[in-house]
């Protein structure tokens, strides 16, 4: 079906209008109206799916004072036209008078000009003049009336009449011109609908206003995200329905505002807004937001994702071994201690486990499903570590990467962050870690944005705290603010009834990669290394076990095994405890273990004694006088 209907007025124009129709090869809807009935017509074609109007004079202009919403083309009387009627009302009389609107009078002088007579003219310029200029013609002795059929249809019967009508070619015009605007607006519907799916689509909420701050766009997450009534929103101005949405400010400043963290409606929002500008004037502006707790849940989701292998927990109450009534009452504050969220100091000394504990106050803690950063501090340049801590933006220093960089505190959101050697940071490091316990909330190196983050933090140190605060070395106050919550754990020497549960637990984890049977330690063995006084703890005794495991020669772990494990450190520790009792014997029987030791080692690196006297802790002149038992 056409999309496009004429609607006349006139009678006679409803057979030329049909003829167009012939000659453009459309099959378009014609009909005859009334001027009253014009606009009701109008209204009925366009919902029956009429996408263009076409008419004519005073009937074109009812139709668009309806209010009607589809394009309604005015079909032209040209210059064609024109001549054409008036040549007609020449041949009925000799003064010719005609009332029209100024555009056509225009065009009559042009004609007179060419003709070589005048006709008598007067304006109209609404239907309410029209009966006036018809009598003030008539009044100046005219023979002929020329008008529109309105003007004509007043004066019939006083003088002679020809109504002012289009001809062919103006109607093929305006079908050709209905034609066009049917294509723009279906374009423009296309387009429109485009538009809106994105605006419904996009998670992001949407709001747009004119000049005056009146709502024009609003889509549905805006309403969403700021809890907005669903009808209430379009047309109403944005003052009355935001306290903060600082569209007339940008609308003033024709200046836009980016990344605004803000407060609205009670809801924490990011928004980007910006002018609308056109022909360098500012007519509107357009902000789309977020929702910061979403925003921050993507952001870890990704994070988690991306950051997986270093943020997460690897210890549970499960896998830790100690019985010990020392390592108990430790155990049981990290129970008590991860049911609140304050800040915890773990010390002790290097390899007793405060790595251990601070996953495992995460772990029970209800931060558990969130990440868990840990940060060895000193083992960070410390021209790197305020950046890898906070993070920076672009631009910030040289060397910056591009797009900056997020901190290990925002990396960290929503969980914990373990800060381990925390004695090592510098005091400017000290001052910023202070600021995001006491604010929460971060700022990256170049930025002047806060970045509101919630983080519970677990610091550690084996370094005397009181000390270093005392020596001017450590803030005292970042001290007693990190020190809300206390755990030292004893180191292995004062515990030494947990060193067989732990070597067990070692050979049982252990075990499936060294591709032995089942091993243990036998008692002596044992009685070893209890004795020892473990200055890397539990670190070192995994090491130990480890060693013992691979240098064993049948199912059981003996005390040779165990001294050529130890290596120096075991060998002088034996040699000093015994060198009362038996001292002959058991130096010779120490040099053929540590023979032994140097002969499985060397065995290893396939006799690479650079290598193996690396691995031993001594120099290659040392090991040749060793081999050579001198
Ligand atoms: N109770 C335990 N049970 C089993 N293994 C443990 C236990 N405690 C610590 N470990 C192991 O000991 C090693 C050292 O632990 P961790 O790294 O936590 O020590 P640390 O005190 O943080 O050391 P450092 O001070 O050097 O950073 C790790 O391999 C860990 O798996």
């Amino acid at each position: 079906m056409s999309r496009i209907a004429i609607l006349s007025p006139i009678d006679e124009m409803i057979p030329v209008a049909k003829e167009a129709c012939r000659k453009t090869g459309e099959n378009l809807i014609v009909k005859k109206v009334n001027f009253d009935e014009a606009a009701s017509t109008a209204r009925e074609l366009e919902q029956a799916g009429i996408e263009v109007i076409i008419s004519r004079g005073m009937a074109g202009i009812k139709i668009i004072e309806s209010g009607i919403e589809i394009p309604v083309v005015q079909i032209p009387i040209t210059g064609y036209d024109l001549l054409r009627t008036i040549m007609e009302a020449r041949k009925l009389g000799e003064n010719i008078g005609i009332a029209d609107t100024p555009d056509i009078l225009q065009g009559v002088e042009t004609i007179e000009k060419t003709l070589g007579f005048t006709i008598e003219k007067y304006p109209v310029h609404s239907l309410s003049e029209v009966e006036a200029g018809v009598n003030s013609l008539i009044g100046r002795n005219i023979d002929v009336l020329i008008g529109k059929s309105v003007y004509v249809s007043e004066v019939r019967g006083c003088v002679q009449t020809v109504i002012l009508s289009s001809g062919i070619e103006s109607l093929i015009q305006a079908i050709n011109e209905a034609k066009t605007l049917l294509e723009v607006r279906r374009a423009e519907v296309k387009r429109t609908k485009q538009l809106q799916a994105i605006l419904d689509f996009i998670a992001d909420g949407v709001m747009a206003v004119d000049g005056e701050g009146t709502i024009t766009v609003c889509n549905p997450s805006a309403r969403k995200i700021l809890n907005l009534p669903e009808d209430e929103v379009i047309g109403k101005n944005i003052d009355h329905l935001l306290i903060n949405s600082r569209m007339k400010k940008v609308i003033s400043s024709g200046k836009e505002e980016l990344n605004r963290i803000q407060e609205e409606n009670g809801v924490k929002i990011i928004a980007n807004r910006i002018p609308i500008r056109h022909e360098n004037k500012v007519f509107g502006a357009v902000c789309t937001f977020q929702e910061l707790q979403k925003l921050q849940q993507q952001e870890q989701e990704i994070r988690k994702k991306l950051l997986h292998r270093g943020h997460i927990t690897k210890y549970e109450l499960s896998n830790i071994v100690g019985k010990s009534t020392s390592y108990q009452q430790a155990i049981e504050k990290v129970k008590k201690y991860s049911k609140v969220d304050s800040t915890v100091l773990l010390t002790g000394e290097t390899g007793v486990g405060k790595e251990v504990f601070a996953h495992l106050i995460h772990s029970l803690s209800k931060r558990s499903e969130g990440p868990f950063v840990a940060v060895n501090c000193a083992a960070i340049p410390k021209n790197l570590l305020e950046s890898e801590l906070f993070g920076y933006v672009e631009g910030a220093f040289t060397g910056a990467r591009k797009g900056g960089k997020t901190g290990l505190f925002e990396l960290a959101h929503q969980g914990t962050i373990f800060l381990d050697e925390i004695g090592e940071l510098a005091e400017p490091v000290q001052a910023q870690l202070l600021r995001v316990l006491q604010e929460g909330e971060v700022m990256r190196l170049g930025d002047e944005r806060v970045i509101p983050i919630n983080i519970r933090v677990i610091a550690a140190s084996n370094r005397d705290f009181d000390q270093m605060v005392e020596e001017g070395k450590f803030r005292a106050d970042l001290y007693y603010r990190l020190n809300i919550l206390d755990i030292q754990i004893p180191p292995l020497r004062q515990r030494v009834e947990d060193i067989p549960l732990l070597c067990s637990h070692f050979i049982d984890e252990l075990l499936p990669n060294i591709q032995k049977e089942m091993l243990k330690f036998d008692e002596e063995a044992m009685e070893m290394m209890q004795s020892y006084h473990w200055p890397g703890n539990i670190r070192q005794l995994r090491n130990i076990v480890e060693r013992c495991m691979i240098l064993s020669q049948g199912k059981v772990i003996d005390k040779g095994t165990v001294l050529m494990a130890g290596g120096k450190d075991f060998v002088s520790q034996k040699s000093q405890k015994s060198a009362d009792i038996d001292a002959p014997m058991e130096n010779g029987r120490l040099k053929e273990y540590e023979r032994e030791y140097i002969v499985e080692v060397l065995k290893k690196v396939n006799g690479n004694k650079t290598e193996a006297a690396k691995i031993l802790g001594i120099g290659r002149t040392t090991l040749w006088r060793k081999i050579n038992n001198q």
